[in-house]
């Protein structure tokens, strides 16, 4: 066998035994308790804290290898475990420990003439295959909104972290052992090779839902290779538009707020859109602020004509998205360019519109078609936790099932529950 069919007959058997332990696991935990689902979720937080040295020694071979590969300094920060970033995993699991079990909920009980009831019953995906960027957090948020919502999961990290995720891969198994649950309730890969993924895309007897969170490079070969239904979560090529209605004072807080909140995230402002009746009020104090900030600029000729250090924009810039400290900037003609604009060039992430006119601000929610439309807010927004979902898995752009933020709710679907009474057809 050559190296290549040997690695991959290796990728399909690692694969495999992956699939088959999640699905075995999401029998037990379709139905368990939420006191043990909580359990499992209290035991984590408890050893994050106890672990703390352990966790941040792996991640710190992590960053030493991201820093000598030259990774870029908004993905070493999304890879960093900071006593905050520690803190806020703590507080997510106490959270989603707290919070309602979604699990065998009913919902629409409707009497029909014959007597008999309909209704449907919240019901977990099954088993849930996440395959997502170098940004360790996520592997406990994966892991507790999965677990919580009754899912079984695989987890497949960025390769960057590596580390990080197999030491948190120990705090989970120790917290589903602590509560009696089953250890393959929640795996996570043990290998970086990325001919796994191109295994578990295709697992359809074990796997119900692959959710990828990644860019153009992953969702092509998803594209191409997944047999397993995708709840894609892909870039976030997102915009503001700065309307002539706009309050300038609050327009500049927002547009600033969505570009430098993070670069390295997708819900980042990549596009600012500005009505040309007030570009030359709004602009030139805005790009002041950004290029001081270490933001570079670049504009239409329009924008350009107002800001002396603007690069000329190319469409490869309406087209990208930077994750790094660039900013594209338009100016419209109306609303209605902006909004031709967004449809043409956005990933259907997450876009805002900045007017003080109601009937505007209405129209721009109602006729954007993105996962999530704002008034009046930065992009940045664009979280579970800011949304009240207690966490979230990422950002779904897809249109079914689930889009946007997706929390306890979107990890589930229903089953129709009939009751009678001996009722017979016909
Ligand atoms: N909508 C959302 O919720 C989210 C969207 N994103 C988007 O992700 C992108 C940035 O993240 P980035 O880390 O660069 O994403 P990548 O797409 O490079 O990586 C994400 C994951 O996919 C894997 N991957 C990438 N390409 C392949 C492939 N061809 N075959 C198998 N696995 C692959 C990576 O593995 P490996 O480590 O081997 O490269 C990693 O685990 C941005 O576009 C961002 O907007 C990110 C997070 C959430
Ligand atoms: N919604 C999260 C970011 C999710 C996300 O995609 O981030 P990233 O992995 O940096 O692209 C937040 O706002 O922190």
């Amino acid at each position: 066998m050559s190296t290549a069919a040997s690695a991959n007959s290796t990728a399909a058997e690692a694969a495999l035994k992956l699939g088959r332990q999640a699905r075995q696991a999401s029998r037990i935990l379709m139905s368990a308790p939420d006191a043990l689902k909580s359990r499992a979720l209290l035991a984590m937080a408890d050893l994050i804290q106890e672990n703390r040295e352990a966790l941040q020694a792996a991640n710190a071979k992590d960053l030493e290898a991201a820093r000598n590969n030259g990774l870029d300094s908004a993905l070493v920060e999304r890879l960093k475990l900071s006593d905050k970033a520690l803190e806020t995993m703590m507080a997510g699991l106490r959270q989603i420990a707290a919070m309602p079990d979604p699990v065998g909920s009913q919902s629409g009980s409707t009497l029909r003439p014959n007597g008999m009831r309909v209704g449907q019953m919240r019901v977990p995906l099954g088993v849930i295959g996440i395959i997502y960027e170098s940004r360790p957090n996520v592997t406990i948020d994966a892991a507790a909104l999965c677990l919580k919502s009754g899912n079984a999961a695989i987890l497949r990290g960025g390769s960057e972290a590596f580390h990080s995720n197999q030491a948190l891969a120990q705090v989970i198994q120790a917290g589903l052992e602590a509560a009696g649950l089953p250890s393959h309730a929640i795996q996570v890969a043990g290998t970086t090779d990325r001919a796994l993924v191109g295994e578990l895309v295709t697992l359809t007897d074990y796997i119900d839902v692959i959710i990828p969170r990644g860019g153009k490079n992953l969702i092509a070969r998803l594209a191409a290779e997944a047999k397993v239904p995708l709840l894609k979560h892909l870039d976030g090529n997102c915009h503001v538009y700065v309307d002539e209605f706009a309050d300038l004072d609050k327009a500049n807080n927002i547009a600033f707020n969505a570009k430098t909140y993070r670069y390295g995230i997708c819900g980042t402002m990549e596009t600012l859109l500005v009505h040309q009746n007030i570009a030359a009020a709004f602009l030139p104090a805005l790009a002041q602020r950004l290029i001081a900030h270490g933001v570079e600029l670049r504009g239409c000729e329009r924008a350009q004509a107002l800001v002396a250090d603007m690069k000329p924009a190319t469409e490869a810039d309406w087209e990208t998205e930077y994750l790094a400290p660039i900013l594209a900037v338009r100016i419209v003609d109306d609303m209605d360019s902006a909004i031709e604009h967004i449809h043409r060039w956005s990933s259907g992430h997450t876009e805002s519109i900045v007017t003080e006119n109601l009937a505007k601000a209405t129209r721009f929610q109602r006729e954007v078609d993105s996962s999530s439309v704002y008034i009046n807010l930065p992009t940045c927004f664009a979280d579970g936790f800011e949304y009240g979902l207690g966490a979230e898995i990422g950002i779904s752009t897809n249109r079914l099932h689930a889009r946007g933020p997706v929390g306890l709710e979107g990890l589930t679907t229903y089953k129709w529950v009939l009751t009678g009474d001996g009722q017979l057809r016909g």
